[in-house]
């Protein structure tokens, strides 16, 4: 189907709702069929009263006016948004194959050439978040979701830490994915970070894909301490190539952290993501955007 066309005003008798997909803080999403076109997308419904309550509302504002402008292969598009008297209902891209977590959950740990493609789709997405200033600080299992084809759709879940099913032990917000300058300085708004934070996280993203749990993973003080020390130990069953790419992105000082630029090129991603004619047809499923 061709993708909505953004007419003037949305409202709900627009859609016919399908079974419900899951449900997030505030509020659930359901699958739901856009009548004029066929359109499948997502429909999450938001509670005027809980964002309210949550003081969220101008945060809710400001995060779909950014999400909208997001139109990247990797990135879950937020095609646009209404409200009734009560409700917030926001259009979004339907992902197939639902939530990374569980795929990893169920592989405990994804094969190199696997983990290669999803960190270079990832990096794709970041590079692109970067390029107009939009930081994701928020990069980990549970806010990627898996498209029809198998590819990364990063989404934004930041605030909206799912019901605790097969999540991580910690309710919200577990701290194994916080880079060392976000523990530092009292953890207060005043620190300052750069967009270097989703490169330690791509690290940490990275290490849970190969081994399957991530590398602070401890008691909450351990891991705080392990993060601002950089302790951490790779398996060695991991390759050689894979090792150092992690060892360049868990680096405390954020401007020593590679660059996105250098993951696109490095060993590692270029031994299992050939791009150009090899890649079309190569047996292995190892080929990569
Ligand atoms: C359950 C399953 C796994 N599931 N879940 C999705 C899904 C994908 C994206 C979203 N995105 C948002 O909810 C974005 C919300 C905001 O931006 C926002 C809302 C309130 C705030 F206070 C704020 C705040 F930041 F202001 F606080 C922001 C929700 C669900 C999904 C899907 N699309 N396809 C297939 N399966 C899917």
């Amino acid at each position: 189907y061709s993708q909505p066309s953004t007419p003037k005003q949305w409202h709900l008798g627009m859609f016919e709702i399908g079974k419900p997909l899951g449900k997030g803080k505030f509020g659930r999403v359901y699958l739901a069929k856009e009548r004029s076109t066929g359109f499948v997308c997502g429909l999450k419904v938001l509670h005027k009263s809980e964002l309210q309550q949550g003081k969220v509302e101008k945060q809710v504002r400001r995060e779909i006016e950014i999400q909208s402008n997001l139109v990247h292969p990797n990135i879950l598009r937020l095609f646009g948004h209404f409200h009734d008297a009560k409700r917030v209902f926001l259009i979004l891209e339907f992902a197939a194959q639902g939530e990374l977590y569980k795929h990893l959950r169920r592989e405990q740990r994804f094969p190199e050439w696997k983990a290669a493609q999803y960190i270079v789709q990832m990096a794709s997405a970041l590079k692109y978040l970067h390029r107009k200033h939009v930081m994701h600080r928020d990069i980990k299992p549970e806010n990627i979701l898996v498209g029809i084809h198998g590819e990364i759709k990063l989404a934004d879940f930041g605030w909206s830490c799912h019901a605790p099913n097969n999540r991580r032990n910690t309710m919200c917000g577990t701290l194994d994915y916080l880079p060392p300058e976000m523990l530092r300085g009292g953890g207060g708004k005043d620190n300052f970070y750069s967009e270097k934070v989703d490169l330690w996280s791509l690290g940490v993203l990275m290490y849970e894909f190969l081994i399957g749990e991530a590398p602070f993973e401890d008691t909450q003080p351990m891991t705080q301490r392990k993060i601002v020390r950089g302790e951490y130990s790779v398996p060695s069953f991991v390759s050689s190539e894979a090792r150092d790419l992690i060892k360049r992105l868990l680096v405390l000082d954020p401007e020593k952290r590679i660059a996105l630029e250098e993951v696109e090129r490095h060993p590692w991603i270029v031994k299992h993501c050939q791009k150009g004619e090899r890649a079309t047809n190569r047996a292995s499923g190892d080929k990569c955007r």
